[in-house]
């Protein structure tokens, strides 16, 4: 496991250093295959960075950005991760980004894991950047541990790209990019904001019961970089 800590003293200051560190993984993608990748998570936590993130001039029309996980109603609802990305990142210079959106017409989640997987195959892989968030309860994208599919969302020797889960404690099936999918991803960030979400992820690294606090798995697996502030 590496964690690499970067503690910041404001949001403000969060979001510029983050955008910077970006810009400049997005730009190397670009220059190094043409395209690059930015796969983003939804809830409330990242409408600001997206915001300042949208005003970054970049050879945006080359990137493609996606979803880690997606809540599954209609995308102008409010619950939608879509309409949030749609909303603060897709204006300003980012408008120009391609957005391959998670939700289909398919009415059960389950249903529509092949189309999620096949619209993904234009996607620059391994992903440039995955920034990820995380609930209370450690879910992150929505690998949620009150689910009954947990364990294969989590499986490491899966080759599923996508999972529906079905959440007991949270609102809404979703649709999930698995463990091993998120880990196809040269940059990893994992972004939080306040003090309950600093105490949730001492409390993560404090054990290793993966199917207890899935941001777990992630940690145990990879490189990431938190970039925090209260
Ligand atoms: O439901 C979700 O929750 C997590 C955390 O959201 P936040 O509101 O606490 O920032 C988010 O990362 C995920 O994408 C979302 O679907």
């Amino acid at each position: 496991m590496a964690l690499v800590q970067s503690l910041f003293g404001t949001t403000d200051a969060l979001n510029q250093a983050f955008c910077r560190r970006i810009s400049t993984l997005l730009k190397q993608g670009i220059e190094e295959n043409g395209r690059a990748s930015l796969i983003v998570s939804g809830g409330r936590t990242p409408a600001a960075l997206f915001g300042a993130l949208s005003q970054v001039p970049l050879a945006w029309d080359k990137v493609d950005i996606s979803l880690a996980d997606e809540r599954w109603v209609d995308p102008s609802d409010d619950a939608s991760n879509e309409k949030m990305v749609r909303a603060k990142l897709l204006i300003n210079h980012a408008a120009a980004a391609n957005f391959i959106g998670l939700k289909t017409s398919a009415t059960n989640a389950e249903d529509a894991v092949n189309t999620c997987t096949a619209n993904f195959s234009d996607v620059a892989k391994p992903f440039d950047v995955l920034i990820l968030g995380m609930g209370e309860d450690g879910h992150t994208a929505s690998l949620f541990p009150c689910s009954a599919q947990i364990t294969q969302g989590l499986d490491i020797d899966s080759e599923q790209m996508f999972i529906a889960v079905q959440p007991t404690t949270a609102p809404n099936q979703r649709m999930s990019l698995t463990l091993p999918a998120l880990l196809k991803s040269k940059h990893i960030f994992l972004h939080l904001t306040g003090e309950s979400k600093k105490d949730v992820l001492a409390k993560a690294l404090a054990d290793d019961n993966e199917l207890e606090m899935p941001i777990r798995a992630v940690l145990n697996n990879t490189r990431v970089e938190l970039m925090w502030a209260p």
